[in-house]
């Protein structure tokens, strides 16, 4: 089997900054795979490659099939509209938005009509544990809910990837676990591949398998969690 996304070689340098070196990574579809690696190793680099972010200098990004790194800047953002979904670390909910309209704007952003659109937001508050916020604005919200909506934002148009970038670093690790049982299960019910960069091991450890990527270069550990395998692994 084909994996679902892929990067094959993948360099990249900002100015003379080299942030990716050859890096290659893959995910199945359906997979939760984590991307490991200290500050500053490349890993959000390699995520903004693979969802068509970012054009690599070298190498090549594959998705479903298709060679995406050649597509142009508007057919890249048609993809990561109708394929992709994402969270950031801090959430970005637009402020003057209600949780329901922030949950919607994707498929508003997509053409669907407001009221059509609306009704498939509204589900997401009983699926993530927020009855009755969905007329508040981000700044009534905790981190916790606001992480919940931005997580919901990502699904809500049933994407085939999800790319969150450390979607619990500004979150406390009780409230950043229930965010990591949230993504996982709700991507697991659509069949939603997820690739999740974080250094933290406790949140890399909802993934099926992990990834580490060291100087701009990726390698894939062996499935499953044991503490201290990414630095025992790392030459
Ligand atoms: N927009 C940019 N302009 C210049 N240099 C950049 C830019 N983005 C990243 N870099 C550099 O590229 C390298 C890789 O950065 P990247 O953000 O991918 O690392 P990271 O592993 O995600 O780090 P962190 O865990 O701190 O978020 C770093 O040396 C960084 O300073």
């Amino acid at each position: 089997m084909s994996p679902l996304i892929e990067a094959r070689d993948v360099e990249l340098a900002f100015g003379e900054t080299p942030a990716l070196r050859g890096a290659s990574l893959a995910a199945e579809a359906g997979e939760v795979l984590a991307v490991m690696g200290a500050s500053g190793s490349g890993k959000s680099t390699l995520l903004h490659c693979l969802a068509g972010i970012l054009v690599p200098d070298a190498g090549e990004v594959h998705f479903d099939g298709q060679r995406i790194d050649r597509l142009d800047e508007n057919r890249r953002s048609a993809l990561r509209r109708d394929a992709f979904g994402f969270v950031f670390q801090f959430g970005q909910l637009v402020p003057e938005l209600t949780a329901e309209e922030n949950i919607a704007l994707p498929l508003l952003l997509g053409g669907v009509r407001r009221a059509a659109a609306l009704a498939e937001a509204r589900p997401w508050f009983a699926r993530l544990g927020l009855d009755g916020l969905g007329s508040r604005r981000s700044g009534e919200l905790s981190g916790g809910q606001a992480q919940r909506i931005a997580l919901a934002r990502g699904l809500v148009t049933r994407p085939r990837v999800l790319f969150a970038d450390e979607p619990t670093g500004a979150l406390d690790s009780l409230t950043g676990e229930q965010v990591m049982e949230l993504m996982v299960a709700a991507a697991r019910e659509q069949g939603t591949t997820v690739v999740l960069v974080t250094h933290e091991p406790r949140v890399a450890a909802y993934a099926d398998r992990e990834a580490v990527v060291r100087d701009g270069r990726a390698r894939v550990l062996s499935a499953g969690y044991a503490p201290g395998v990414a630095e025992r692994v790392a030459p």
